[in-house]
């Protein structure tokens, strides 16, 4: 069973329920054990992590309202904050999975934030990028998250076969060490 743990980042704290949901799912055939965790509302097991959730999560969700330019303002810094910190502390780690989400997309009327310039802010970012509506579209935003497991299910083996990969680069140093290189004879 994997563990995925995905942040959801960039709501504005109208929520009031748990922040940390629980769900096991499958997909492409593999069981997974979800948790998402959603910082707006006040769940103690959620304050806890609510302290580095960059750190904490394998891939991000970052919405923002189509309708609200601050949220976009916000939904940047998120998006930079992210980059930076797994810059810092992964070493080197900036490929981690993140979604920008151009929520409200029913409210167009009101847009104050282009289409095309959350599309580059995504691909400055090397995120995806996509414009959903909650309230009129469940199965978009369930297709969504499908997609951004898949990719963190790829990311997780990428990084576990890197580790697997220097890890034994560092053995067959440490047996050169004790033993020696072989050199040829002359
Ligand atoms: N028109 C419209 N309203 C939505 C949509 N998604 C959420 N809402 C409404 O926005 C309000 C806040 O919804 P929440 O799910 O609590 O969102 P939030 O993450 O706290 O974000 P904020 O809207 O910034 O408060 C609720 O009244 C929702 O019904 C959407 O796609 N379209």
């Amino acid at each position: 069973m994997n563990d995925i743990k995905l942040a959801l980042l960039g709501s504005q704290g109208a929520g009031k329920s748990d922040s940390l949901y629980h769900k096991r799912l499958s997909i492409d055939g593999r069981q997974l054990n979800l948790e998402v965790f959603d910082p707006c509302s006040q769940g103690s097991e959620a304050r806890c992590i609510l302290e580095e959730p960059v750190e904490w999560a394998d891939g991000f969700v970052v919405v923002y309202n189509i309708s609200d330019r601050t949220s976009f303002i916000n939904a940047k810094s998120i998006l930079r904050q992210i980059r930076e910190t797994r810059s810092d502390n992964s070493k080197g780690d900036t490929d981690v999975p993140v979604c920008l989400v151009g929520n409200k997309q029913d409210l167009c009327h009101a847009r104050q934030v282009r289409e095309e310039e959350a599309r580059s802010l995504a691909h400055e970012n090397r995120c995806n990028f996509q414009e959903v509506s909650a309230a009129e579209s469940y199965q978009d935003i369930a297709n969504l998250f499908t997609q951004l497991i898949r990719q963190v299910m790829e990311h997780l083996k990428y990084r576990a076969d890197r580790r697997r990969y220097s890890g034994s680069k560092s053995m067959a140093k440490l047996i050169n060490n004790v033993f020696g290189k072989r050199r040829k004879s002359v």
